[in-house]
């Protein structure tokens, strides 16, 4: 039997822990009161009951939203800004409890989830700031005595669709550029890790957005998820998609989107490729595939997948990489000191497990790990008997062949394989042989080559000697199946506008 968390206790302010939806500024169970069951991937244990809501509360939720579109966005920008800025302040103030939510129902680490934090927060103020500068144009005329000015204008109602791997960033990403434009949104949060969601509608409530400006739907996986997905895409109150998930969900998603015509932005799936030449710092470039490929446990889109290491520095960087390996500490993100936490349910380990031995099976090695973990759970949450925790231990493969699974789908799971590489021109073309382009990574460090290899590769975001490259103020987004637009940087806020020309005689 799994015993029950109690999440309210954990947190200094325990009214950010919320359990129903957010519609037109009210709290609400689904219409039907069907809920689902909301656990912790660490433990097992069960957190909520969370309202399962069916199509018509999401069509609720739009007409909310096109209702507070006219006097939102009649707002003035520097109005819309201070909105923003206040929720970062609130972010900032909260990061605790914003962290703890974020740990317990998303599995990683509480330093990490407070970093994400953070992360989220800095697209308030990144957008509170660019939402001022939506500067139009005066275009020339060819006739006498005329003039062109364009200008800039929320596109509307908006539809957020995010998913459980950064359950505050990825909903803060959206909402911050959307509001800061002028739109309104109805964010459809996943049902993995709804909490997150739900503590930002409070914050959004406690600074005084007004009803119907922001609204949260939820629901459990499968045909209501499904409904949802329909209802955004094919109501025409809703101007614009924006959604980051995978690509399968992507491509459904933008044919159904084709029925209204819908502005779309979509940040999809990745694959990786990170390039480590013979010339590297081989210390960096240990340090820069940890962060890059065991951050939230290896469940990140931009997460390492293809670690492709010359072959005069092979053995010596897997030795390097397996010692940092060695020292991740695996267990639930509560407890002090651990950096690697479960993976969101038993459905990613069960990928982990099928890359490892589909690897195996084609004459990989393990160097570290290549199993599932059972915490010793010393939290006051503990297991109850029979209760499924999703921890896989992190792993470095050798000698991965070109053919395994790994080498053609993001594993999103804690595993590092290794392939070997000799030239070039040949790791490049390896490199941009996936069907995917969201971020590639490269160790070297003659200048000619950064250059020369930042272009060649088919990606939308190249670390050059990193493997950390998120930040509010660049366009983070891919290409190829990857998806299209971009978030953050000063063209995110576009995705939210349209451009409307007048003509002055
Ligand atoms: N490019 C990026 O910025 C980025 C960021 C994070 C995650 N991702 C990708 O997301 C994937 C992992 O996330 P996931 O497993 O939650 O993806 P997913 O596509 O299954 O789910 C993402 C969101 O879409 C919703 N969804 C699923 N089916 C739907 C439907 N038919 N209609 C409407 N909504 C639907 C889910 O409930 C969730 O809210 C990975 O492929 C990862 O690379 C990409
Ligand atoms: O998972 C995708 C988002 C990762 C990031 O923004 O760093």
């Amino acid at each position: 039997m799994s015993k029950t968390q109690d999440l309210g206790s954990l947190l200094q302010d325990a009214d950010l822990f919320r359990t129903q939806g957010y519609i037109n500024g009210k709290w609400v169970s689904a219409s039907d009161g069907i809920t689902f069951p909301l656990t912790n991937p660490a433990t097992g244990s069960k957190i909520a009951d969370m309202p399962h809501m069916p199509r018509t509360q999401v069509s609720e939720a739009i007409d909310a939203a096109k209702a507070a579109l006219p006097s939102w966005s009649a707002l003035t920008a520097y109005q819309r800004s201070s909105y923003l800025l206040k929720l970062h302040s609130l972010m900032e103030q909260h990061s605790q409890d914003l962290g703890t939510i974020l740990c317990v129902e998303n599995g990683k680490p509480l330093a990490e989830a407070k970093g994400e934090i953070a992360y989220g927060a800095s697209f308030m103020q990144w957008n509170a700031a660019e939402g001022l500068r939506t500067y139009g144009q005066t275009i020339p005329s060819p006739y006498p005595g005329t003039r062109n000015i364009v200008i800039k204008q929320p596109i509307g109602v908006c539809g957020l669709i995010t998913p459980w791997n950064f359950p505050n960033a990825m909903i803060t990403r959206k909402m911050a550029p959307a509001l800061a434009a002028g739109c309104t949104v109805v964010i459809k949060a996943p049902a993995e890790t709804p909490l997150s969601a739900l503590a930002m509608a409070v914050l959004c409530e406690r600074i005084g957005i007004p009803p119907g400006v922001v609204n949260v739907v939820l629901m459990d996986k499968g045909d209501r998820e499904a409904a949802a997905g329909l209802e955004l895409c094919e109501n025409p109150k809703v101007s614009k998609i924006s959604f980051t998930g995978s690509t399968p969900v992507g491509r459904l998603l933008m044919k159904q989107s084709s029925s209204t015509l819908k502005k779309l932005s979509f940040e999809l799936g990745g694959n990786a490729a990170f390039i480590i030449f013979d010339d590297a710092d081989l210390e960096l470039a240990v340090t820069g595939v940890i962060a890059s490929k065991f951050r939230a446990a290896g469940q990140t889109c931009v997460c390492a997948n293809r670690i492709f290491v010359h072959a005069d520095i092979y053995d010596k960087f897997a030795t390097l990489l397996t010692e940092k390996v060695k020292q991740l500490q695996i267990g639930n993100g509560l407890d002090q000191g651990i950096t690697i936490g479960p993976l969101v349910n038993s459905r990613g380990v069960e990928k982990v497990e099928r890359h490892v031995k589909d690897a195996l099976s084609k004459g990989a090695k393990v160097l570290i790990g290549g199993e599932g973990f059972s915490p010793n759970n010393n939290n006051n949450d503990i297991q109850g008997e029979g209760v499924e925790t999703c921890f896989y231990k992190p792993t470095v493969l050798i000698n991965v062949s070109d053919d395994s699974f790994v080498s053609s789908e993001e594993t999103f799971g804690p595993l590092a394989p290794l392939f070997k590489f000799k030239d070039e021109k040949d790791v490049i073309e390896k490199a941009n042989s996936s069907e995917v382009g969201l971020a590639a990574y490269f160790y070297t460090k003659d200048l000619s080559r950064s250059n020369r290899v930042s272009e060649a590769l088919e990606v939308g975001m190249v670390g050059v000697n990193t493997g950390v490259i998120a930040q509010a103020c660049i366009p983070f987004g891919g290409v190829k199946q990857s998806g299209f637009g971009r978030e953050g940087g000063p063209s995110g806020i576009n995705e939210f506008q349209i451009e409307k020309v007048s003509f002055l005689t």
